[in-house]
């Protein structure tokens, strides 16, 4: 039987500083009906031909218009990627903004510069908990 590998999934955690990160911008979708309302970190689908990181640029742009310098991974659990929706795996970066004020020009209804102690009380897609308690270290 042939099987296909779902295409990877890169996200930032975009922080206010990646010398001294204290905030980090998350995104609540807007689509599909079901994770509607849900807290997430931008990204998207890497395309094929495409580097994850050249996905990432790109995600960003288009989803809030924005130009990041890209830090160090947030490393998870699956060679340093997080299982996420789907069966499908995904690929973090700290980042910081060197362009752009961030809009939720796509895919999403709000965005919010969170804090370390609130991180975890976002209503966070299921898969991103873990995720947001590895930022929260990180910005602590
Ligand atoms: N962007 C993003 N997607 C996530 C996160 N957590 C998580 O489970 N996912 C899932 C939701 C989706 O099933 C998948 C990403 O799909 P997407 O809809 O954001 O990708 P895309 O922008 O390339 O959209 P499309 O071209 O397929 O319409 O990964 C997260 O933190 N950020």
């Amino acid at each position: 039987m042939q099987t296909t590998t779902p295409a990877l999934v890169v996200a930032a955690a975009i922080v206010d500083s990646l010398e001294r990160p204290t905030r980090a911008l998350c995104a609540q979708r807007s689509a599909p009906a079901e994770l509607a309302g849900r807290w997430e970190l931008p990204g998207g689908k890497v395309e094929p031909g495409e580097s994850p990181e050249a996905a990432l640029h790109r995600e960003l742009a288009e989803e809030l218009g924005v130009e990041v310098r890209l830090g160090a991974r947030l490393l998870g659990p699956e060679a340093g990627d997080w299982p996420i929706l789907a069966r499908r795996t995904m690929r973090v970066w700290l980042a910081e903004l060197i362009a752009g004020t961030p809009e939720p020009l796509a895919d999403h209804s709000a965005l919010r510069w969170v804090g370390s102690d609130a991180l975890e009380d976002l209503d966070w897609l299921d898969p991103d908990r873990p995720i947001a308690v590895a930022l929260r270290e990180v910005t602590a």
